[in-house]
């Protein structure tokens, strides 16, 4: 039995728990609720027919009636207090069947008291609680063969005690028992194999959504990261001023604006080869990031180009050429040859303009006027930094250079 499919699948491992234990906990919640539903629905059953036992076997309705109701009435009330305890639900399930078991046990003791011929016609009812340990209350597949194999014991038991049963009854009643047996336990086998399978199907569909959206997080990470610098991108840039023009839409925050561009980089290039290039823009990348706050968005803006947005306060300039002017200090200070600037080591130009956080539009033309005070710093010399000022109405001012530089 272990062989079949169902059982190899109950026995393997998700993570760390058994599908056996993974299954039982997950579907606790509806397999209870059918349980006790179905439970509810088979003592009203059960019961009602103690007046059938009356009616057909009018000679047993006291014995009927006290065994019915002193034995599995009580043991309905246990059951329902034990589907109310935390216990797993494939106990309630095992404790469910074994009620139903019982329940055919009592019964078959109550057609034994009688002595009407009419008992053997009756005796056929017994096959409802087969089909109920099997295709009603569907347990899971191995408590249901092993209680319906009890049901058929204990049926094919009494049935040489009824009055009047001989071996063609006998013979005739299991021409119906016996394929009843078979027939709804592979039934109950097909129902637990399926649901099983289904459930799986959905516990592997949920973990590929999982690893999907993790995979998307990552992918949205990657693709806003400048994968030579780590720093942001121009997507990256892009997306963090939207949102900040929905945060900052209708406040009197300030922005800046600082472009910072390597001088002479393509003679460095030249000079000291592709290679070193890539690794000078990655110290410089590094010395520009330890200039900002970690509240700044800091980006590479282009090949050898980068770009700070930073969010003001009320000391807008003096905060913004701070910033520009340690930008540029810090370079400076890695003093990496450049045997081909006249500074003889790596240096950058920096612009600046700060203004109102508007649209992006708006955030266009500060970048238009930071670059121009960029220009402006490269064509007086480089290794400085240069201030464009917003004066309103989308206006700049001409650059003028930062006093901080020396
Ligand atoms: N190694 C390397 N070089 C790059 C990268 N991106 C752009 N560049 C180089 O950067 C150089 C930029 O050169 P230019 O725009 O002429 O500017 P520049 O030589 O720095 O001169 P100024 O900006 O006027 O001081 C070009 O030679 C590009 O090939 C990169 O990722 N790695």
């Amino acid at each position: 039995m272990c062989q079949l499919p169902y059982f190899k699948q109950l026995s393997q491992h998700i993570n760390d728990t058994t599908v056996r234990e993974k299954y039982d906990i997950d579907r606790h919640g509806e397999r209870l609720y059918s349980l006790i539903v179905l439970t509810k629905l088979l003592a009203i059953f059960y019961f009602s027919y103690t007046l059938m036992d009356i009616y057909i076997l009018p000679d047993i309705t006291l014995r009927s009636i006290l065994l019915r109701f002193l034995i599995i009435g009580p043991l309905i009330v246990f059951l329902f207090a034990y589907y109310k305890r935390p216990a797993s639900i494939r106990h309630k399930e095992l404790a469910g069947v074994v009620v139903v078991v019982l329940g055919t046990a009592v019964w078959c003791t109550v057609l034994l008291g009688s002595e009407n011929p009419r008992v053997l016609h009756y005796f056929y009812a017994g096959l409802i609680f087969q089909l109920v340990l099997t295709i009603v209350l569907t347990p899971p597949f191995e408590y249901s063969i092993y209680g319906s194999l009890f049901v058929f014991i204990c049926l094919y038991t009494t049935i040489w005690f009824l009055p009047g049963a001989d071996l063609e009854y006998v013979v005739n009643h299991l021409a119906f028992g016996l394929p009843t047996l078979v027939l709804t336990l592979i039934a109950n086998y097909r129902f637990s194999a399926e649901s099983l399978r289904l459930y799986l199907q959905n516990v592997n569909t949920d973990q590929l959504r999982l690893e999907l959206a993790e995979r998307n997080a990552d992918l949205e990470r990657i693709s806003t990261i400048d994968p030579l610098t780590g720093l942001s991108n121009r997507r990256g840039l892009d997306r963090y001023a939207a949102s900040l023009f929905q945060t900052y839409a209708s406040s009197k925050e300030q922005i800046a604006v600082v472009i910072v561009d390597v001088d002479y980089f393509k003679a460095f290039n030249d000079h000291y080869g592709h290679a070193d290039g890539d690794n000078c823009l990655q110290i410089v990348a590094e010395a520009i990031r330890a200039a900002c706050s970690s509240k700044d968005m800091v980006c590479r803006f282009g090949g050898e180009e980068f770009l700070i947005l930073r969010l003001m306060g009320n000391d807008t300039e003096h905060n913004a050429l701070a910033l520009a002017e340690s930008v540029r200090a810090n370079v400076a200070n890695l003093v990496i040859p450049h045997t081909q600037s006249d500074y003889g080591i790596v240096t950058v130009s920096v612009g600046v303009c700060a203004g109102p956080i508007n649209p992006m539009e708006e955030l266009n033309k500060l970048i238009q006027a930071a670059d121009k005070a960029l220009y402006a710093a490269k064509h007086e010399g480089r290794n400085l930094v240069c201030e464009s000022r917003f004066i309103g109405a989308k206006e700049t001012t001409p650059p003028e250079f930062s006093s901080l530089v020396t």
